[in-house]
């Protein structure tokens, strides 16, 4: 893999609530399209908690037991297909609790990074039947340095700063980002590529559940802030090339990391 350019591919999906088989067959459906497009993706992103949806009453029931079923799944589909997938973030049970989990895999179906949603949503409940995770998305890939967030995340400029610091020059967002606040998300993927210099790789699920819409508009968004690529409001698969010397050209033009004060960012509380 070329390690200044990267072709990602964000599969845009419905999602069954509460039908985990379902979803997989969906999941592997759109994989195998996407895999057999040219040029071939490096990569593959997928949407949050895909697996079952915000079947929140029963998803102690349906969540993926240590995530065996996923990590299976992917582990081959990324050795046979030699591609690297964020595998969205699926419901996870680990010792009792449910959490909101990505897991991220390289080309030889490794399982490189997990990283569970710290900041859960109350708006969608998420903190009556989720528990948080207590560590940050770091992850490389084929020497590409990223990080990774999941939905409601991105409200916390904070988190993505700190990944960029670690040195991420890519962060990967899946989400299930409802109607009405399609404003919301595209201002603050927009402000969380700008400000930190890098490429933002955006998944958001569309479809119907309940009574709450998912708009898709997944996003692709270079590090100067201009839209690569943006979804519809049906299924598709969004593909392109990242420019990773783009980056750090931005980074040597406008030098905010050089510029920072963070010793007058501080709160006297903080906690
Ligand atoms: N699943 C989520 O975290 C949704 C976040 C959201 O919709 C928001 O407005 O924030």
């Amino acid at each position: 893999m070329d390690r200044s350019k990267l072709n990602v591919s964000v599969l845009q999906m419905d999602v069954a609530i509460g039908d985990p088989d379902a979803n997989f067959a969906a999941v592997k459906r759109m994989l195998k399209e996407a895999v057999g497009r040219e040029p071939k993706p490096d990569v593959l992103i997928l949407p949050e908690m895909w697996n079952t949806g915000y079947a929140l009453d029963r998803i102690t029931e349906l969540a993926d037991e240590n995530g065996e079923r996923t990590k299976a799944f992917f582990a081959e589909f990324c050795r046979t297909h030699q591609v690297n997938i964020i595998a969205g973030s699926i419901a996870e049970k680990r010792d009792g609790d449910v959490y909101n989990t990505i897991y991220a895999f390289d080309r030889e179906g490794r399982l490189v990074s997990d990283y569970s949603k710290i900041h859960l949503f109350r708006l969608m409940d998420e903190e009556k039947y989720l528990k948080a995770g207590d560590k940050r998305g770091r992850l490389e890939l084929g020497g590409v340095q990223a990080g990774a967030m999941i939905c409601y995340d991105i409200r916390f400029p904070e988190l993505a700063r700190t990944l960029a610091l670690e040195g991420a020059h890519v962060l990967f967002v899946p989400a299930e980002w409802p109607n009405p606040r399609l404003h919301h998300w595209r201002t603050l993927l927009m402000a969380r590529a700008i400000e930190n210099q890098m490429y933002v790789v955006a998944c958001n699920r569309v479809g119907i559940s309940g009574t709450t819409e998912f708009f898709g508009h997944s996003l692709i968004i270079d590090p100067w802030g201009e839209i690569l690529a943006e979804g519809g409001e049906w299924e598709e698969i969004l593909t392109t090339e990242l420019d990773l010397e783009l980056v750090e050209g931005i980074r040597r033009q406008i030098p905010v990391f050089e510029d920072r004060r963070p010793s007058l960012y501080r709160q006297s509380d903080e906690g």
